[in-house]
């Protein structure tokens, strides 16, 4: 296993209720099964994730790739994730490279999908900024739209998810993200709000460990996602508590594609929708997690449409957005030869 450090900037920062994201500090990951070198990424964001110190001492130099996917908490969940997903989607790539299937193909129970659908994410901003951003998805094609909430004055976000409505028109479906910033009281005048707009869902309206509270919130006439609360409580705890309508889940934050394909097939199970997302992933893990989105029981909108925020990246896009889809990689693994050059030890 071989590991190197990238750093790439945001082309302006996201701003959410839970601070702003500029820049994205991470490792590109190889490794060798059989002769065939699988490639990954470990970009941790606290909050979501372990720290990057924490990530690195995980990959540490001479670790073997089995004892980092076996390091688990008293939970059972990855005590690593960023490094986990940094081992796990190697091993998965290479061992679907294998047998020459793509990695959604190798990950499915059955044909994957040519394309998925994402939604744009529209950062925090001011009502006619957050207007224009969404005008701008709309003209780009999307087919949904993801807005942060949170950062603001409830009055004003109030007045912003009218404007996302006004400037969207009816027929694209509306997401809002308060990053866990509301108290009941806020999240119960927004739910409504939204819910008069015809938002399809409220993403973790309140903290992370606010389990039973967000399950109060259920039933408003609009769905509550829960995101930071998935991967800080694991979904188990979630689904227990009958808490959420959709549950986020980051392949970055969960342990690997694998991992996130497991917790979206037992929320499937319980009635419960998966949304596939990116921490504002490198370009190797967002292909990892377009595998994973194409790999879904179900098809939502996802929310992969992350690559454009980043000023660099490794490698060109395997897998643009084209009119608010994306079209799944063919493989074999992540994305045939496009990343050969990252492939390359010596490179
Ligand atoms: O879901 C999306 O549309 C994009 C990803 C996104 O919003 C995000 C990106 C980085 C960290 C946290 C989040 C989040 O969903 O809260
Ligand atoms: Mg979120």
């Amino acid at each position: 296993m071989q590991y190197e450090p990238f750093s790439l900037d945001l082309r302006s920062p996201l701003s959410t209720a839970a601070g702003a994201i500029s820049r994205r500090d991470g490792f590109l990951v190889r490794v060798e099964r059989g002769g065939v070198v699988g490639l990954g990424e470990a970009t941790p964001l606290p909050g979501w994730t372990e720290s990057h110190e924490d990530c690195v001492a995980a990959l540490a130099a001479g670790r073997r790739p089995e004892s980092i996917l076996g390091e688990l908490d008293d939970a059972g969940r990855p005590s690593h994730p960023a490094a986990r997903h940094g081992v796990e989607l190697p091993v998965a790539d290479a061992a679907a490279r294998a047998v020459d299937e793509s990695l959604a193909a190798f990950l499915a129970d059955r044909d994957p999908p040519e394309t998925v659908p994402v939604n744009a994410t529209v950062g925090d901003g001011s009502v006619d900024a957050t207007a224009e951003a969404t005008r701008e998805a709309v003209d780009e094609g999307f087919g949904a739209i993801k807005v942060k909430v949170g950062a603001r004055d409830p009055d004003v976000d109030e007045a912003r998810l009218r404007a996302v409505r006004d400037a969207a028109g009816d027929g694209v479906e509306l997401r809002a993200d308060a990053n866990g910033a509301w108290d009941v009281g806020t999240a119960i005048r927004l739910i409504d709000v939204a819910a008069d707009l015809d938002f399809a869902y409220v993403e973790q309206p309140l903290g992370a460990s606010e389990v039973e509270a967000h399950a109060d919130l259920r039933g408003r006439g609009v769905e509550i996602a829960l995101d930071e609360s998935v991967a800080a409580l694991g979904p188990e705890r979630i689904f227990d508590a009958d808490a959420a309508d959709v549950v986020v889940c980051k392949p970055m934050a969960l342990g690997g594609p694998i991992r996130t394909l497991d917790v979206a097939r037992r929320a499937s199970q319980r009635g419960v929708k998966s949304v596939v997302t990116t921490t504002i992933d490198a370009v190797v893990a967002r292909a990892g997690a377009v595998h994973v989105a194409a790999a879904l029981p179900d098809r939502t909108a996802c929310g992969l449409a992350t690559g454009s925020m980043l000023a660099d990246d490794l490698a060109p896009d395997p897998a643009p957005v084209e009119d608010g889809r994306i079209h799944v990689p063919e493989g074999p693994g992540l994305a045939g030869d496009a990343f050969a050059a990252l492939r390359d030890p010596s490179g």
